[in-house]
């Protein structure tokens, strides 16, 4: 028998704290990378708008004070929460499907594999809740009544005016490219360092608060290490204006190469690895607590 019951409400709630915790630990910096990552290039002999993290973090506090960089967090904190809870729902079925009994330990491709049906399973509304708020975040007008979009209600309803159902979807291969491969490797580190952290003689089902921290947190440094290049070509498509980019992802692609080289793939790095430590590490400790309680209080669940 298993010490407890593994389930899919438990897997569904606990990955609903955990992606609260995330954004509520990791807003301000996701703001900055989208800030960079989507800034205009500067001409011949122009400076940048922002020159770095730092500086893009000073500017935004000065223009727009510290809620400044919590702009567009409604959006994340009501898409997140049922994204996380989707992710590590889709992580315990994929786990599940492949286990003979649910005591089986699990080799780390199958884990692999099981993070990117997670991965798929997201994407169904990570795509349309990453293009809105990528659309929130990079309006850097002080006053709402300048915003093209008042917030996500307002910006959804612009965008599906503009170009239908397509237009909300815009950036869903590119956020498949990003989520799939990046979900399986935030998974498989995770449970890797767990058991890796795990003295000898102990039990890795029983939770330690330091070792969910530092395996959350190089989770999220995984993961991001593969998912930076597509997320860049997805920020890019989904805040273009409406047909500048017909063949979606490829022409993105193309572009970016061919103005601004390799590199620029990479743009968003330092603000994405700041957070992804601390938010993750707090998204994991959300979904470990919960489902510890969830196991003390609703067993049977
Ligand atoms: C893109 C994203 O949401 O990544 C998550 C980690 C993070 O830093 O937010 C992981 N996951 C896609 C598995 C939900």
């Amino acid at each position: 028998m298993p010490k407890t019951k593994p389930s899919a409400a438990k897997d569904f709630i606990s990955g609903g704290v955990g992606g609260v915790c995330t954004v509520v630990a990791g807003h301000p910096l996701d703001t900055i990378k989208v800030r960079l990552q989507t800034m205009p290039v500067p001409k011949p002999g122009e400076a940048p708008l922002f020159k770095g993290t730092f500086d893009c973090a000073m500017k935004t506090v000065r223009k727009e004070g510290f809620f400044g960089l919590y702009k567009g967090m409604a959006a994340p904190i009501t898409g997140v929460a049922p994204i996380f809870a989707i992710c590590f729902l889709g992580f315990g079925i994929g786990k599940r499907l492949q286990q003979k009994h649910p005591d089986e330990e699990l080799s780390y491709p199958q884990l692999f594999k099981a993070g990117m049906l997670a991965g798929v399973f997201t994407t169904v509304i990570m795509a349309p809740g990453e293009r809105i708020k990528c659309l929130l975040q990079i309006q850097q007008e002080a006053s709402v009544a300048d915003r093209k979009y008042k917030g996500p209600v307002d910006c959804a309803k612009k965008i599906y005016r503009e170009g239908g159902i397509r237009s909300v979807y815009r950036g869903t291969f590119a956020t498949l490219l990003r989520d799939v491969p990046a979900t399986g490797m935030y998974f498989t580190s995770y449970e890797w360092l767990q058991r890796v952290l795990t003295p000898a003689g102990g039990d890795r089902s029983d939770m330690s608060i330091g070792r969910t921290i530092v395996a959350g947190g190089v989770a999220g440094i995984f993961n991001w290490a593969v998912a930076i290049p597509p997320d860049v070509l997805k920020s890019r498509l989904q805040t273009a204006p409406h047909g500048a980019f017909p063949n979606g992802i490829r022409d993105v692609a193309k572009v970016i190469l061919r103005e601004e080289g390799i590199m620029s793939l990479y743009k968003g790095f330092t603000p994405i690895m700041l957070r992804a430590f601390p938010a993750n590490a707090a998204c994991f400790l959300g979904y470990e607590v919960t489902l510890k309680f969830l196991n003390y209080a609703v067993p049977s669940l």
